[in-house]
């Protein structure tokens, strides 16, 4: 009989050390078994996120979310499950998708400060914290710092600099990364001279198809654990090299000084004491080279072949553009941005193609919070799924067709055209993110998606060729996985000019 706890203890000690090696493994199997029913059966009986709509599977375990992750099909899935299930979504055992819009302000805009996911910060090899970083407090200071170089009146400035580059292009990789280059380190990296990219530049693409696995390894506390305490070496060395190849091209900026207005000019002091170090802008570079660059491109790809495919819209912003521009060296970033039907093409290019297809999960903070209506515990990662949400017929009416009228105002639209002014949620469509941590390049990304779309359209005539139809259907490992786009460029006719 057992009586106290101490021999409870010691029953239980006595009952260990006395079995074989064998039973021993079966008791730890059996108690590990009982372990997974129980919490199996708590995730969909008791849990708070129970009563919401998902699989059961993923309710139980995160392994479906894992598989379709690693599959680069996380997107289409989701969005599948949305169909299927609604608006709110548990595809895990703590993770809940929206595609409302109301859950933009609530997850990303609330007054609390959701946390960001830690697994989806960017570690900077030197470990000095980039603006990707968690801490709140860190990143306020760095949004405040660098909110200058991105805003309207700094990027006016910096116009020089993206003329000199989008005149040469066609390709959209080798124009951002040179842009994005030459605005970080004073020079752009010669992708386009070269027509050729770079080992540096390469190692960027294999780095996001690496991304699944990052996330899996920095979600699990025992994985994380294991792999930063026996990284392998030629990894360390990899990832030293790839952060020194930028940290360079810094350094080299800094010791040469610059008179362009590049972004280290217009940084501003956050505080008195506050300074950015070299080492900041390191990481902060490095960052910017991966977070603005192959985003545009990704968006440029896909508005170009969206606008190949409806060869009438192609018509009407190609009319709009040559009204207004007879030569690349007309274009201001100032004049695009009044370019009604250019600003509808490049909305519904967000839309149907995000470049940032899933949401960037928020943790609920301690004490749990109330959303759309429902209690979520502490720990609870929320997010909107772009893709679904734009895809959704619940949001966008024709969800799958691109329409870039839906996005003028009633008086612009053909009289003809469906009235998508009636779509029921317009707000929901936010393709850079929302509240204090929406993308900071926003202004910048806008101004060079116009600028280079402009000049292209200036310039040139395109027409798809066969190979590349269905060129959307893309593998997406966060980022998509584009394949190559095949497009006849021929040189626009040379205008008539009216007696
Ligand atoms: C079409 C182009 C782009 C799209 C669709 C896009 C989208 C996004 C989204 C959705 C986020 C928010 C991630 C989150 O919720 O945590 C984000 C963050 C960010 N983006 Fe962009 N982005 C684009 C271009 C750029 C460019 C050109 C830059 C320039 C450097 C840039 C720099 C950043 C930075 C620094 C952040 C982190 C902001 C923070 O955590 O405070 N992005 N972007």
């Amino acid at each position: 009989m057992v009586s106290s706890s101490k021999d409870f203890l010691e029953y239980g000690f006595n009952l260990v050390s006395e079995m074989s090696v064998s039973d021993g493994i079966e008791a730890a199997l059996c108690v590990l078994a009982l372990w997974f029913v129980s919490q199996s059966f708590y995730s969909v009986t008791f849990h708070p996120l129970s009563a919401l709509p998902g699989p059961w599977l993923c309710a139980i375990t995160r392994i479906p979310y894992w598989i379709q992750l690693f599959r680069g099909n996380e997107v289409h899935w989701l969005h599948d499950l949305h169909n299927r299930y609604g608006t709110v979504l548990r595809f895990g055992p703590d993770d809940l998708s929206y595609i409302s819009s109301g859950a933009w302000k609530e997850i990303y805009g609330n007054r609390l400060e959701l946390s960001k996911a830690p697994d989806y910060g960017i570690q900077p090899a030197n470990a000095i914290r980039s603006l990707s970083t968690t801490d709140v407090d860190t990143h306020r200071l760095w949004r405040r710092m660098f909110a200058p170089a991105f805003s309207e009146v700094g990027l006016r400035k910096q116009q020089p600099i993206f003329k000199e580059q989008v005149e040469l292009t066609s390709i959209f990789s080798f124009a951002t990364f040179d842009i994005m280059a030459d605005l970080c380190f004073g020079q752009p990296l010669g992708l386009l001279e070269r027509d050729r990219s770079s080992a540096w530049v390469n190692s960027i693409f294999k780095l996001i198809k690496l991304m699944p696995l990052s996330l899996f390894v920095e979600y699990y506390n025992v994985s994380r654990f294991l792999y930063r305490k026996f990284e392998p070496k030629c990894i360390q060395k990899k990832k030293h090299e790839h952060f020194q190849h930028s940290a360079q091209r810094v350094h080299e900026r800094v010791k040469t000084g610059s008179t362009r207005p590049d972004i280290w000019k217009q940084v501003s002091p956050a505080g008195p004491t506050e300074k950015l170090s070299l080492n900041a802008m390191c990481s902060n570079a490095e960052l910017f080279m991966l977070a603005g660059t192959e985003t545009i491109a990704t968006l440029l790809s896909g508005l170009i072949y969206h606008l190949c495919l409806r060869p009438e819209k192609l018509e009407l912003l190609k009319n709009e553009i040559r009204a207004s521009f007879d030569t690349v060296s007309d274009l201001s970033f100032r004049r695009l941005s009044q370019c009604a039907y250019l600003n509808a093409c490049i909305k519904e290019g967000l839309r149907i193609y995000p470049p940032v297809a899933v949401g960037v999960p928020r943790v609920v903070r301690e004490g749990g919070m109330l959303i759309d209506n429902c209690w979520v515990p502490e720990g609870t990662r929320l997010s909107v799924a772009q893709y679904a949400a734009y895809h959704s017929e619940k949001n966008f009416r024709d969800a799958n067709a691109f329409i870039p009228e839906r996005w003028l105002p009633r008086s612009a639209q053909n009289k003809t055209d469906v009235d998508f002014h009636a779509d029921p949620s317009p707000d929901v469509f936010h393709p850079f993110s929302y509240g204090s941590r929406d993308c900071l390049g926003r202004n910048l990304a806008l101004h060079e998606i116009r600028l280079i779309m402009g000049a292209l359209l200036v310039k040139f005539d395109f027409e798809l060729c066969e190979d590349s139809h269905g060129w959307e259907k893309q593998l997406n490992f966060l980022m998509w996985v584009k394949g190559p786009l095949f497009c006849r460029v021929s040189p626009a006719p040379p205008k008539i000019k009216e007696e």
